[in-house]
């Protein structure tokens, strides 16, 4: 639903208490006395903190510098004068005990009378004891349609013109972006050279990555991990090489559909998140790290506009890859306690989205334990392929020492006896290897001397790797996987041998 209908719903349904996250003041103000206008007399009210109310010839300066008075303001009003009372700076008195005792007093009388409060804020931060009594409405940032009539009308304001081509590559550049970021950043380009270049887009991206740090919700992630620092795990390598250029125009006119996603799934250690890397550098793609935790928040409709956000945010930044670690964790349970709470919705929103998405975000998400994955997440048409992600095999793990000490060791890799090395360690997954020699290292080290084969056999004999521990887990991933539920991510392990006869080879 847009934001007008919304915030239109709202005022006539009365919800006393609107809390609207957005960093556009100005955007936002405009939206809601367009939104006031329309729903008949209803006056519009602004206050901040330094001024006081301001609008009414009558009420200037009204609760200057006084937060409790911007709401005695509201009681003194007669019940039936339609109002909506916009406070500015306001969320930053939210844990007065005064103010948040007046607001749920306020927001109980203000139920009977069209009144509708509104508190605008740059971050979403609401003490638990308002958390009942607000709502929280999302403000979309500008649509493709409004950005570029705002950098024409920027570009003609400063004299300066852009072909359609380069109008359109900054005015898809400047997705994600408030206004009052596009206006900052195109100005600093002029003010830098005295005119806008092509070459400008890259202030732009610039400050979309500040923009996306600061949400806290995504983060960019930086990659140097190619497919080739991934030991093994051939059938999956093939299956990302075969679609490398599938997010470009030539694919878009040849009637390729943009990949949806990965879903890996295999125990703790096993390269699912050195993929995720490895796919964004390979395609030459940002990488937005997703922190499902951050989603979740206590308010009324607080998780589902982070959620909303985050999705806008990274289709903003399409083509891109949205790595989301560890999704078992964040919906663990949702379905099987078919519970209509918060990350259910939150679930839902995402669910859906993952189904209708025509953006290019590729999203690769990982889990280790399927038995708490909601079912829907795994029906087709969600991911385009589920990968298993088992422990190395012999000739995998070899592969891996490999990778890992032609890194450590360029000049010397064949000091070491590879073979022995990946016989010597059954069982052992990818992130084992690495500590491995990383202790092998530190007894080197601590001798004065390099390490040797040997160091890297010793190290081992000292692990316990968690497959042991964790067999139960393994079994099952197993069984799951042989049951044809998912695509093996390596060719050449045990499982793999059983499984040929399910499963048709790629
Ligand atoms: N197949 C592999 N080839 C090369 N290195 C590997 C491989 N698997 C794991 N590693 C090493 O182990 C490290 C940790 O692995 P990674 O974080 O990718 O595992 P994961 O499967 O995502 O584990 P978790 O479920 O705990 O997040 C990697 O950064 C890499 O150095």
């Amino acid at each position: 639903m847009a934001f007008s209908d919304e915030f239109a719903l709202l005022l006539r349904a009365r919800y006393p208490l609107i809390y609207i996250p957005t960093r556009e003041e100005e955007r936002v103000e405009t939206a809601i006395a367009t939104c006031a206008r329309a729903q008949g007399e209803r006056s519009v009210y602004l206050w901040d903190f330094v001024d006081g109310y301001q609008g009414s010839p009558n009420d200037v300066g009204f609760g200057q510098r006084n937060p409790l008075q911007a709401l005695e303001f509201i009681e003194k009003l007669a019940p039936n004068a339609a109002g909506v009372f916009v406070l500015r700076d306001y969320y930053r008195f939210l844990d007065d005990i005064s103010v948040s005792r007046k607001l749920r007093n306020l927001a109980r009388s203000l139920k009977s009378q069209p009144k509708n409060i509104v508190i605008l804020s740059p971050q979403l931060t609401i003490p638990d004891d308002l958390t009942e009594v607000t709502t929280v409405l999302e403000f979309a940032l500008p649509t493709i349609a409004e950005i570029k009539t705002e950098v024409e009308r920027l570009l003609m304001a400063m004299g300066k013109g852009l072909s359609d081509r380069e109008l359109d590559n900054v005015v898809q550049s400047c997705q994600g972006l408030s206004v009052e970021r596009i206006r900052r950043v195109i100005a600093r380009a002029i003010a830098q050279h005295g005119e806008f270049r092509s070459e400008d887009i890259g202030l732009i991206l610039e400050e979309k990555r500040q923009t996306i740090r600061q949400t806290q919700i995504l983060d960019f992630y930086p990659v140097t991990e190619t497919v080739s620092d991934i030991g093994g795990l051939d059938n999956l390598k093939e299956w990302l090489l075969r679609r490398g250029g599938a997010f470009s125009e030539k694919a878009r006119q040849y009637g390729l559909p943009a990949p949806k996603g990965l879903l890996l799934v295999g125990i703790q250690g096993t390269g699912k998140s050195l993929t995720a890397k490895a796919i964004a550098h390979q395609w030459q793609l940002p990488l937005l790290r997703l922190d499902v935790g951050r989603l979740f928040g206590g308010v009324v409709g607080e998780s589902e506009s982070r959620t909303r956000q985050m999705i806008q945010l990274a289709e903003a930044l399409a083509p891109c890859v949205l790595w989301i670690d560890e999704i078992d964790k964040a919906f663990a349970g949702v379905d099987s306690r078919g519970d209509a709470g918060t990350s259910s919705r939150v679930f839902g929103t995402f669910i859906t989205w993952m189904a209708e998405k025509q953006s290019s975000v590729f999203v690769v998400s990982t889990a280790n334990n399927i038995q708490s994955l909601p079912p829907e997440l795994l029906r087709k048409g969600r991911f385009d392929e589920i990968f298993f992600v088992g422990l190395p095999s012999q000739e995998e793990r070899r592969a891996i020492f490999e990778v890992h000490l032609s890194h450590l060791r360029p000049q010397a890799l064949q000091r070491y006896d590879l073979d022995r090395l990946a016989y010597e360690t059954p069982e052992f997954s990818g992130a084992e290897i690495e500590q491995t020699l990383v202790e092998a290292m530190h007894i080197g080290f601590s001798q004065n001397r390099d390490f040797t084969t040997d160091d890297v056999l010793e190290a081992a004999s000292q692990t316990v790797p968690l497959a042991r521990t964790a067999q139960e887990q393994i079994k099952f991933l197993q069984d799951w996987a042989a049951a044809g539920k998912a695509r093996l991510a390596s060719k050449h392990n045990q499982l793999s041998a059983r499984m040929q006869q399910f499963q048709e080879p790629d």
